[in-house]
């Protein structure tokens, strides 16, 4: 019996915007995952390096891109035909680049941020962004985060992400083109559960660089990222997103490895801080985008207008302030107001409240005012 012939799937058209480490990387992956990519690159320099020599050697020294991966400094050309088109640029950058792409942008076409950064001004994730400038339809957005390093990436050490969309279904097809034996995609709905995990996690990143430069050792940094996951669960559930999120790839995994890396810009930026050196200081000699200085205060302003507390983070911001000496930031264990402690001293794992919780609280408050003991961390 003849053998019937399958035609060969057609590869998709995709188009990466940002040629910087991980617009490169993620063009690699996509790449390396079987689509047609166009990279787009601002200096027409670099898009030829990385057309012609197959390097970025602005970003990713030493990595060879895949042999099929071309680039352009044409948003036309970048954008003609693609179907899905990620988006890898700095977040105040987001705005105008958007507005530049839209005239090239197919209608269909589905929008994959890459970022990790809130908009100055207006606090919007990046997601919202894109919906605000672009006017699609929510179903053609999605976003892609976890504990992902560029440079490993791009070296293929075996890592995992989220993609994300309200529609399960783009996220699937997205996950479908985006995923290789060395990125494995997951999916979930939670869009905003997974972009505030990208973007609180570099806050803490910060800090973590910042007690690093200090010279304190493993506890205060251990304290700082439990701590830490604490207050960024309670911050992302208070905007609607899923607690099991923030335990996830995106929340829980993006932490550790912003936090334990000397790869990550934001945990670089910190050290720097804590070595005594201005925020100004830090911004001149970092050369890459560092999400985490931009986020401070906006992030503190949406904590501010649903009632969380950011201990860590506003420590942070007192630091780039000059207003707080790098040495004193600590884990922030007590608080100086009169109000009753538990809900900041108990170690729960369930942010955001629960029945246990609230018990937890009315006995906290009762031996406090009744002049118990001092409350235990429950871990
Ligand atoms: N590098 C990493 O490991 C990862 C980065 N991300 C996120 O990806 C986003 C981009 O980061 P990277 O690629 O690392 O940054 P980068 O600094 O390496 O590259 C940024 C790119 O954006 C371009 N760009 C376009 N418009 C710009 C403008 N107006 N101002 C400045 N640059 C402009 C730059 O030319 C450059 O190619 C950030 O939100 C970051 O949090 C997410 C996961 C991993
Ligand atoms: O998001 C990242 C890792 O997941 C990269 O972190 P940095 O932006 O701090 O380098």
């Amino acid at each position: 019996m003849a053998k019937t012939k399958t035609a060969p799937r057609a590869r998709t058209r995709v188009a990466v915007l940002g040629a910087g480490s991980w617009g490169t990387t993620f063009a690699k992956i996509l790449a390396d995952s079987g689509a047609d990519v166009m990279l787009w690159a601002r200096r027409p320099e670099l898009a030829r390096e990385i057309s012609e020599a197959k390097r970025n050697s602005d970003y990713l020294a030493g990595i060879n891109l895949p042999i099929s991966l071309r680039a352009t400094s044409r948003l036309d050309l970048a954008l003609a035909g693609a179907e899905q088109v990620y988006v890898s640029v700095p977040s105040q950058a987001l705005r105008e680049n958007l507005a530049a792409a839209q005239p090239h942008l197919h209608a269909d076409a589905t929008v994959v941020s890459l970022m990790k950064g809130v908009e100055k001004g207006t606090g919007l994730r990046m997601s919202e962004v894109v919906a605000e400038v672009l006017r699609i339809d929510p179903a053609q957005i999605a976003v892609i985060s976890g504990p992902n390093l560029a440079l490993e990436i791009a070296k293929e050490q075996p890592t995992a992400a989220v993609v994300s969309s309200t529609s399960l279904e783009t996220a699937q097809a997205v996950a479908m083109v985006a995923s290789n034996p060395y990125f494995r995609t997951f999916v979930n709905t939670d869009v905003i559960g997974t972009e505030f995990g990208g973007v609180l996690k570099n806050l803490i990143a910060v800090a973590i660089g910042i007690v690093d430069g200090v010279g304190y050792g493993e506890n205060t940094k251990a304290s700082i990222i439990t701590r830490g996951l604490v207050e960024i669960t309670d911050f992302a559930v208070a905007y609607g997103a899923a607690p099991e999120t923030m335990s996830g790839l995106a929340g829980l995994g993006d932490l550790i490895a912003t936090c334990q890396s000397p790869l990550s810009r934001n945990n670089t930026a910190g050290r720097l801080l804590g070595q005594g050196y201005s925020e100004a200081d830090v911004v001149k000699q970092m050369n890459q985008t560092t999400e985490g200085l931009a986020s401070v205060g906006p992030i503190l302003e949406l904590a501010r207008a649903q009632g969380v507390e950011m201990p860590i983070v506003e420590q942070v911001r007192q630091v780039l302030a000059g207003t707080l000496d790098p040495r004193d930031l600590a884990p922030h264990l007590t608080t100086d107001t009169d109000e009753p402690q538990g809900e900041r001293t108990i170690d729960d794992k369930t942010p955001g409240g629960g029945p246990l919780r609230r018990a937890f609280q009315r006995a906290l408050h009762q031996l406090r005012h009744g002049g118990g003991s001092a409350p235990r961390d429950r871990s």
